[in-house]
């Protein structure tokens, strides 16, 4: 089976093969690299800890049903990605919950049944209220939405969560509870860990409009999956692979790095691109070490960290939607799918509120939404748990955008750092693993020219 197939690969790179690259970590970003790398001639090997491609996407099938497991929504305005789509041919279809017909909103116990087409409206104002720190709806804060740093206005915002943001407003109840939801959702955690600036830069990724940003967010996946364009890009891509052989130090001296895995196996390198998450970076040994500040934002983790699952309940809902405010443990749910044989809802969920592979919990949990709810079946993947990911999409921290931003960007001699958790743009999507994983392969093409 699959074991056998990563021992076959794994014999042709012998212990002590040397390469011009090793890129550590086959999600996005380091596909990317590996790609851009190998077919600008560099000789490449992608060491991938997990027995499966993709990183922090996962494309599966459930009960016939194509579904995304990690990362999953697209949009044309996320330039990277979209043209990685187009170039391999790949198409999109629509989520129908990301335009539900019904609103169940649950705060302070009560359950409230909206309209979207009444509700909506207060929110996108009440997130406009919420952004609007400049009296110019956020936008002077981040003017260039692919550039963070380019102004420093953000600065004075960033020692604030998105909870102290929201305690500077007054808004009416079930306002406040919608806005709430988003927050939640948004930084996958309590919305007190989560900092409020990313939902500044969010604002301007969205055109500083609620409807926008929302139909970027989660309205458009790949029609063939995720799983699609991460085979596509490897096919495309000269590079050695070796599947289930998690890295466990990078050594480096004289213009040399040497690569050990944790069965202890060493390859070389002129040049490596280390494509780990920031959650779990502070896992590798490095020698010399790493400069302490990557260290202390691994240590810290960005906030993304909470449950993202699919229940499959009996009752047909049509295209439904559910919002609750932290610490609900369910804080967003939408129809992913109608059934002959009931919905597939897509749910997400705080961190250490839910089991979301516990039937029972789900169902106690959702029923808080949609009375009566009988769920069927659920599933979900424990990203928080597993020590290659330890954590979902990216959210930074209050202060992690002036303090650990540029640092996790920063080149330590010939070891490279590329990841969707440093992206300058789309930072927390696959278009800016896609992005970070590009960029860094020009930077290291134009380090081996020069060493040539
Ligand atoms: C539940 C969930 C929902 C999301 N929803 C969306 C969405 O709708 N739209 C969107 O654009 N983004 C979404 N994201 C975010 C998006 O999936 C990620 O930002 C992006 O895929 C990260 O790419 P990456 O290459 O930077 O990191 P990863 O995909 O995490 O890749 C890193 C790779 O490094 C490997 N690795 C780690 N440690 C080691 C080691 N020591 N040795 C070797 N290999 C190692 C890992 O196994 C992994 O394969 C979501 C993420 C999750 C988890």
């Amino acid at each position: 089976g699959e074991a056998a197939l990563d021992a076959a690969r794994s014999a042709q790179v012998p212990d002590g093969a040397e390469y011009d690259v090793i890129v550590i970590g086959a999600g996005f970003a380091g596909l990317t690299a590996a790609r851009d790398l190998s077919l600008r001639g560099a000789r490449t090997l992608l060491l991938e800890a997990r027995n499966r491609i993709g990183g922090r996407t996962f494309s599966t099938r459930y009960a016939g049903h194509k579904i995304e497991l990690g990362g999953t929504w697209i949009h044309w305005s996320q330039g990277y990605v979209w043209s990685e789509v187009n170039r391999y041919g790949l198409g999109i279809v629509e989520s129908p919950g990301a335009s539900p017909d019904d609103l169940a909103l649950l705060s302070d116990g009560r359950l409230r049944k909206l309209k979207p087409e009444a509700a909506f409206p207060r929110l996108s104002e009440a997130m406009g209220r919420y952004c609007d720190v400049d009296g110019k709806g956020g936008s002077t804060i981040f003017p260039r939405a692919q550039d963070p740093l380019f102004s420093n206005a953000f600065m004075r915002f960033d020692r604030l969560s998105l909870q102290d943001r929201l305690d500077q407003l007054r808004l009416k109840d079930d306002t406040r509870a919608m806005v709430g939801s988003m927050l939640a959702i948004n930084c996958h955690n309590d919305p007190r860990q989560g900092g409020f600036v990313d939902m500044l830069k969010w604002w301007s990724l969205g055109d500083f409009e609620m409807g926008r940003l929302f139909d970027k967010l989660s309205r458009y996946k790949i029609a063939e999956g995720t799983g699609a364009l991460a085979s596509a890009m490897l096919g495309d891509a000269k590079a050695d692979l070796l599947l289930s052989t998690p890295v466990s130090s990078v050594g480096r001296g004289g213009g040399m790095a040497v690569v050990t895995t944790t069965e202890g196996k060493s390859f070389k390198a002129r040049a490596v691109v280390c494509a780990v998450p920031m959650n779990v970076l502070d896992a590798i040994a490095f020698s010399p070490d790493i400069a302490n500040a990557k260290r202390a934002a691994s240590r810290a983790g960005h906030t993304g960290n909470g449950g993202k699952f699919y229940a499959h309940i009996k009752q047909k809902v049509g295209n439904w939607m559910g919002m609750s405010p932290f610490p609900n443990p369910i804080t967003m749910a939408w129809t992913e799918r109608q059934r002959d044989d009931g919905t597939l809802l897509v749910c997400f969920s705080p961190p250490g509120k839910l089991d979301q592979n516990d039937e029972e919990a789900v169902q106690a949990a959702l029923r808080g939404l949609l009375p009566g709810a009988e769920v069927l079946a659920t599933m979900g993947y424990q990203w928080g748990a597993d020590p290659y990911s330890k954590g979902t999409w990216c959210w930074y921290r209050p202060n992690q955008l002036s303090h650990s931003f540029a640092e996790l960007r920063r080149i330590e001699g010939n070891v490279f750092f590329a990841s969707a958790d440093s992206a300058k743009g789309w930072r927390g999507f696959i278009d800016g693993a896609i992005e970070s994983g590009a960029e860094t392969a020009h930077e290291v093409i134009g380090y081996l020219r020069g060493k040539a």
